[in-house]
């Protein structure tokens, strides 16, 4: 039988995303969507690719429209989620995109958000040592932000053979959409068309902490991170290029086999051929993370690169294979790992 679930944050770009893939679900039957500014309006008017809900209205987004959903999701701004969860019962399975309980650490949260940290709960990236196990059976999920996801599974099997030294330096592109789709002027077409620009510079950027505890979690000690995100002209995608330092002995082939063993049998992973990189249009509107390692000899560092669609695998993709372990079904259901090319 099918579960119903409830879209808080329709009308956004996460919450668009999410809708499209649970379209495809087979164990889904979408219930309630919610909106807030939006609220009222037809979906149809808002996301007009969603042709099979276009007549849907969205209602607020209040606990009693929420009511009577086994699943719930929360694509909605930071901040938001924890007011909404604390509202819905211990059996609904709460599943939130935004960023209200990634952190473990409240220091950190109150620190890159600004506001008192709401809790922590399983977190849902799979593919991290210990994950999949928290994320069945449970009835709340956060999901990761998508910096965090390309970065994570760039990395972590590097620090999960004690391969590399715990500083990691990330440069990552993101397309315009991790922004979300409120205007904001650095997003106009006319800023965006044609350059690339950097933000968050300096370890600003609020997913830093959130690279970091997932790193420190593998390798078993703090790692620091230096991360600097950059805006790259395109609608979606991130690519991430991760470099540490490698422990002293390390080798070519251990980085291989390190990879190829951390990867083997991960659905979504793939670790490319030697040879062939990552690129952010081959994973375009599907869950699949393309990833690459390689080993500078002369710089004694290990150089990871990633892609993921961002507001796939980074994030309603992210929700919806988190979704089926939480609810005991095949992790990869409803979900793709063809994308779209040219
Ligand atoms: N875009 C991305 O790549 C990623 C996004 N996420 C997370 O997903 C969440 C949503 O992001 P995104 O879809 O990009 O953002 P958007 O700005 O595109 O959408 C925000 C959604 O939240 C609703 N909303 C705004 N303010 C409130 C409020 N005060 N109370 C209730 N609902 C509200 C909006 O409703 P309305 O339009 O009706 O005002 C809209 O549906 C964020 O937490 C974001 O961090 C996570 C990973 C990646
Ligand atoms: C290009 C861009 O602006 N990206 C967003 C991050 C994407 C995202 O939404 O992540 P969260 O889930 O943590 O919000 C940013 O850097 O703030």
């Amino acid at each position: 039988m099918a579960v119903r679930a409830a879209v808080a944050g329709a009308s956004g770009y996460a919450g668009g995303e999410l809708l499209r893939l649970l379209l495809a679900h087979p164990g889904v039957e979408i219930g309630a969507l919610t909106g807030n500014s939006n609220a009222g309006q037809k979906l149809g008017a808002l996301q007009p690719h969603l042709l099979p809900l276009a007549g849907r209205v969205l209602e607020p987004t209040t606990p009693e429209v929420l009511a009577g959903h086994d699943v719930v999701f929360l694509a909605l701004p930071h901040g938001q989620s924890a007011a909404v969860a604390e509202q819905l019962g211990p059996d609904v399975l709460v599943i939130d995109m935004g960023a209200d309980f990634r952190l473990k650490d409240a220091g950190d949260w109150e620190r890159f958000y600004g506001s008192p940290h709401a809790g922590t709960w399983p977190y849902g990236l799979p593919e991290l040592p210990g994950a999949r196990a928290a994320l069945q059976g449970s009835r709340r999920v956060a999901v990761p932000g998508c910096y965090p996801t390309a970065v994570s599974l760039a990395l972590f099997p590097a620090y999960a053979a004690a391969l590399a030294e715990p500083e990691a330096v990330i440069v990552a592109a993101s397309g315009t959409s991790g922004a979300g789709k409120a205007a904001k002027p650095h997003l106009l077409g006319s800023e965006v068309m044609g350059s690339m620009s950097p933000y968050g510079v300096g370890g600003l950027h609020r997913h830093t902490p959130e690279m970091m505890q997932n790193l420190g979690a593998v390798a078993g000690e703090p790692v620091t991170v230096s991360f600097t995100p950059t805006l790259a002209p395109m609608p979606r995608g991130i690519l991430a290029t991760c470099t540490a330092k490698a422990k002293p002995g390390v080798t070519a082939e251990a980085v291989r086999a390190a990879y190829e063993k951390a990867l083997a049998d991960e659905p979504f992973v793939h670790l490319l051929p030697e040879g062939q990189w990552p690129a952010t249009a081959s994973v375009y509107g599907s869950n699949a993370v393309q990833v690459q390692v390689a080993y500078d000899a002369a710089a004694g560092r290990i150089i990871a690169i990633s892609a993921i669609d961002n507001l796939a695998k980074g994030t309603a993709g992210g929700a919806v294979q988190s979704m089926n372990l939480a609810l005991g079904l095949d992790e990869t259901t409803g979900l793709t790992t063809i994308g779209v090319a040219p």
